[in-house]
């Protein structure tokens, strides 16, 4: 094995300093996973370390048995030996061998996210606790808070105070904790606090395991959180500790990362040397760049410019649509022209990545009309999803009464109507060959059916029916719907931000359905409109286009990306600003850079103009569109001549102010200012009336195109 040839001197360097701790600072594509697996190969081949001695903390299983696969290719079976895991993997193997010190056995059990649903659903039924008050899952965040934070169960009866609410949360875990005590079982955050525990009353058990690692290497330190790092740190007692990440990748804090403990790092393990890895084999000089430009926007990081010696590369495109559908089109179209004319090149070398799941339906669609295959990572398509499929059986059963819809929905959320319940409905429905739902609205006396049961179907009966007659506009019709029979409201009770979002998006389906199809919208025709997105199968082919959250793409790379959807609000996320301040823009910046640096040869940069029913606000071009410099960027499509950040920040110009009711030239997309509504955007032209979509609550609004309160504020 010639390093020499094999790693640049850095890169080198890191992989056989052995003399202290070691900090490695591997900036995006910098080739720390190339490092790492050297380091270790060179531990066992050059230095004689036996491969059980040695340890590798991943941050997922897939880059765990990736690199192990790399170190046996290099040295065969014989470094197998080697421990490459995660740090619950890690826990798990050592409390099967020491969590009798705890008086637990060694086969405990351990439970995932549904076992913890159930046993929660099993308290609150004995505690009488009602689920629509408190969610199973905001009691789990709950527990996982109070266990990491180090609050017990009586700690928390204190904390809760008179608060009715806040108590029977603390009961619930008190309950919980009991329970999976009896029961010998042991859930994700009981693995690392076991194996901190035991640590803590054991110190010759700790010692133990100091003695076994003697080398630790711990991958993606970046998005290391506070009880890893705790582990971490007893584990390195003895041993060489390296730890390799970059403070510009921390994505994770929402999970518990803390950038400041790889910031921080000589602090607590004094003489620590650091290398910093700034070459980039991955992505062009002008990608490089214009990443470099945006996260040096950021304060709390290291500086670091990445550099590279690759080509200098075409410039990043920015493409702002005057709507999704042209958004969606613009990478359909540049997809199909680089696979005509770029030799080689083939659909798995394109990435789309978006900040928010809900993002990828308008180019699900988009793709699908154009035949071009894509895999959703990390989730379901679009139009496969629960909430979308129960949304849509809704729809479905206002419009045909469908016996499928029916039995989906008719007890989501809960209504009380079971399999016996349902049952006897579509035995008479067989019985007068009517279907289920007719039998329901016409025969619920007969039926039998009783107590609650009766009296939500009633509620479910009066709402659709309701909803039949109403004279709403479509997309108005479907909130409304939703509102009425208690689904937002399951969806809120369960904290389902993501699932929310898929509803609003399929709102915005349907707003972009009714605005093209103006004369002849109705729910039966959208219903068609989307049929064949909604019966779309995953492919089993290898030659597909790869969509993914951005935090999915982290540590993967393709030769051509697309960013989409950044829009102001959307990227950075709102929500994500408002709740973290200052921290949470530098977090999104991150996130950003994430995305960036996964591109290879090109990188497009896509945003649509329009109205965001997520934001309830007018779409506007991301800042970091701003802040990656003119440089290396080419414009393209509609560009908003409003800068997001005055957007956001500073009220418009007088110029821009002054109103021009002579204006003719109206166009979709335009930004405007009313006197009354405030800001808002052009969703379509007609003639002499505008539709403008304004932010709450004022909604879309027809206007005359002429009248003097309304004023340009871009073209
Ligand atoms: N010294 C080198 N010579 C040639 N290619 C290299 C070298 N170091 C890394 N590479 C290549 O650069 C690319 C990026 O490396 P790697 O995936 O290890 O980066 P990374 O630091 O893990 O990236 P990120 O943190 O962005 O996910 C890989 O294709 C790798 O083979």
């Amino acid at each position: 094995m010639n390093l020499d040839e094999l790693l640049n001197p850095k890169q080198k360097e890191a992989a056989t300093y052995l003399d202290s701790h070691l900090r490695i600072i591997a900036g995006a594509g910098s080739g720390k996973t190339r490092v790492l697996t050297y380091r270790i190969a060179y531990l066992i081949e050059e230095i004689g370390i036996e491969p059980r001695h040695i340890l590798a903390i991943t941050f997922t299983n897939k880059a765990a048995n990736e690199m192990k696969e790399r170190v046996i290719r290099l040295l065969g079976d014989y470094a197998s030996g080697a421990l490459l895991c995660t740090i619950h993997s890690l826990c798990v193997r050592i409390l099967r061998q020491n969590i009798r010190a705890l008086n637990y056995p060694n086969n405990f059990i351990i439970m995932d996210e549904e076992d913890q649903k159930s046993l929660l659903k099993k308290i609150f039924k004995e505690r009488q606790i009602d689920p629509k008050t408190i969610s199973l899952k905001s009691c789990i965040n709950y527990i996982s808070t109070c266990k990491i934070g180090g609050v017990t169960p009586s700690r928390a009866f204190e904390f809760a105070g008179d608060f009715i609410g806040e108590q029977k949360k603390a009961i619930a875990y008190q309950d919980y904790e009991q329970y999976k005590e009896e029961h010998f079982m042991l859930d994700f955050d009981d693995l690392l606090l076991k194996t901190v525990e035991l640590f803590e009353k054991y110190p010759e058990i700790l010692e133990r395991w100091q003695r076994q690692f003697q080398f630790i290497h711990v991958d993606e330190f970046q998005d290391v959180s506070e009880v890893d790092y705790k582990l971490i740190k007893y584990l390195s007692g003895q041993s060489t500790l390296c730890v390799v990440g970059d403070p510009d990748q921390t994505i994770y804090s929402f999970r518990g990362s803390d950038i400041n403990f790889i910031m921080n790092f000589e602090k607590d393990f004094p003489h620590t040397k650091t290398v910093i890895l700034d070459q980039n084999y991955r992505s062009t000089k002008t990608i490089l760049d214009i990443s470099n430009n945006l996260i040096r926007k950021n304060k709390n990081r290291m500086e670091k410019d990445l550099f590279t010696e690759l080509e200098e590369g075409p410039k990043v495109m920015h493409y702002s649509g005057v709507d999704e559908e042209a958004e969606a089109n613009f990478v359909c179209d540049t997809i199909e022209n680089i696979i005509h004319t770029v030799e080689g090149v083939n659909y798995h070398d394109f990435a789309i990545l978006y900040r928010a799941n809900y993002l990828s339906r308008a180019f699900e669609q988009k793709l699908i009309q154009r035949q071009i295959d894509y895999k959703i990572f990390g989730g379901l398509k679009f139009f496969n999803r629960k909430e979308v499929k129960d949304a849509l059986s809704y729809i479905r059963l206002m419009v045909n009464q469908d016996d499928l819809s029916f039995e989906r929905i008719v007890n989501v959320p809960a209504r009380g109507v079971g399999a016996k319940t349902l049952e006897k409905i579509q035995n008479k429905a067989i019985e007068y060959g009517i279907t289920n739902y007719e039998a329901l609205c016409l025969y619920a006396d007969e039926i039998g059916i009783s107590g609650k049961a009766k009296k939500q179907l009633s509620q479910f009966v009066t709402c659709i029916e309701n909803a039949k007659h109403s004279s709403l506009a479509l997309p108005d019709l479907f909130e409304k719907l939703l509102i009425d029979l208690g689904y937002f409201d399951m969806l809120r009770n369960d904290q389902d931000e993501n699932r929310i979002q898929n509803l609003m998006e399929l709102k915005n389906s349907i707003t972009n359905y009714m605005n093209t199809h103006p004369d002849s919208a109705n729910f039966e025709s959208y219903l068609q409109d989307i049929a064949l997105y909604t019966s779309q199968d995953d492919i089993f082919d290898d030659e597909y286009v790869s969509l993914m959250s951005i935090h999915m793409a982290k540590g993967l790379e393709f030769n051509y990306v697309f960013v989409v959807g950044l829009s102001e609000d959307i990227f950075p996320s709102f929500r994500s600003v408002s709740e973290g301040g200052d921290d949470g823009m530098e977090e999104e910046r991150r996130l950003a850079y994430v995305a960036f640096t996964r591109a290879k040869k090109r990188l497009y940069l896509t945003d649509s103009q329009g109205f965001n029913f997520i934001t309830n606000s007018p779409k506007m071009s991301s800042r970091f569109i701003d802040e990656i410099g003119s440089d290396h960027v080419e414009h393209a499509g509609n560009p908003s001549q409003f800068k997001s950040r005055e957007y956001l920040h500073l009220t418009p110009s007088v110029d821009e102010m002054i109103g021009d009711n002579e204006i003719t030239d109206w166009k979709q997309g335009d930004l405007v200012e009313h006197d009354t509504f405030g800001k808002g955007v052009i969703v379509k032209v007609n003639g002499k009336t505008l539709d403008i979509a304004f932010s709450v609550p004022y909604g879309i609004k027809t206007l005359m195109a002429h009248h003097k309160a309304l004023h340009r504020l871009s073209n």
